[in-house]
């Protein structure tokens, strides 16, 4: 059992519709797992799963080592999410998010108070700590998400297409600090994307197509001499 993320035959249908056909994929601790598929692939609908917004009716997810079956708190403990769309509240400032969320996992005062500093400095963040998100640009906002995340330190982050609405720079930028908290911190994380240019060849490639995967592993190798996105594309028929 890995002390990163499992899944095994995990599957899922929308009425008639088939979502995730038996996927199954491990991530390590330290790992950096791109999640990788064109639209309609099925990854909202892992992510569902995976932060169990919807329960599996079939497979196995296991979340540091916690089977979230049948010790759903333990799994959900030690994983933090970053989703699509902000929940941050714009009129508070980046430390007053933050304690609210400590607030919410019953974690409060100093104890707070050390962890949000800690946080806010994993993310760079440390000095805009009493800012106003609504002034932050887009870049900071998600490092506040992402920092909040972190807050009680989880072993597997899971993001949903976490740069969606930055510019170039911003994505580049969050894109590589996260992989460094994977290479430097032993967090394994679970990035779902689009985008070929956000995965790194030493990444762990988990490729969904039509609710299945497609390819698991080491990225620079199933790539070989194309380029990811061609890669992906040959596989997919669709553009990355
Ligand atoms: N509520 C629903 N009812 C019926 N079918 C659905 C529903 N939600 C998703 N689907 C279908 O299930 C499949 C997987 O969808 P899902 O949203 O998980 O894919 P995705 O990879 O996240 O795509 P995107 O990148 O477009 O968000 C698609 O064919 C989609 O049309």
């Amino acid at each position: 059992m890995t002390s990163g993320l499992s899944v095994e035959n995990l599957a899922y249908r929308y009425g008639a519709k088939e979502a995730l056909k038996g996927v199954s994929f491990q991530l390590e601790a330290g790992e950096f797992g791109a999640l990788l598929g064109p639209n309609g692939a099925g990854k909202s609908t892992l992510f569902s799963l995976l932060t169990r917004l919807f329960t599996a009716p079939q497979g196995r997810i296991s979340i540091a080592g916690h089977d979230m079956g049948r010790t759903p708190r333990a799994a959900l403990a030690r994983m933090g999410v970053v989703f699509q769309s902000s929940t941050l509240d714009m009129d508070l400032s980046v430390k007053q998010n933050l304690s609210y969320f400590a607030a919410l996992h019953g974690i409060a005062g100093r104890e707070a108070a050390r962890r949000s500093d800690g946080a806010l400095e994993r993310m760079n963040m440390a000095e805009r700590a009493h800012e106003r998100v609504r002034d932050l640009n887009g870049g900071h906002r998600r490092r506040t998400e992402i920092a909040r995340a972190l807050l009680h330190d989880p072993a597997v982050l899971l993001l949903d297409e976490p740069t969606v609405g930055l510019d170039a720079a911003a994505r580049q930028s969050i894109t590589s600090h996260v992989h460094q908290l994977c290479a430097d911190q032993g967090l394994t994380v679970l990035w779902a994307t689009h985008l070929t240019d956000e995965v790194y060849d030493s990444d762990h490639l988990v490729l969904l197509h039509q609710g299945q995967i497609l390819q698991d592993g080491n990225v620079g190798e199933l790539r070989s001499e194309s380029t990811l996105s061609d890669h992906f594309l040959n596989l997919t028929g669709a553009r990355a």
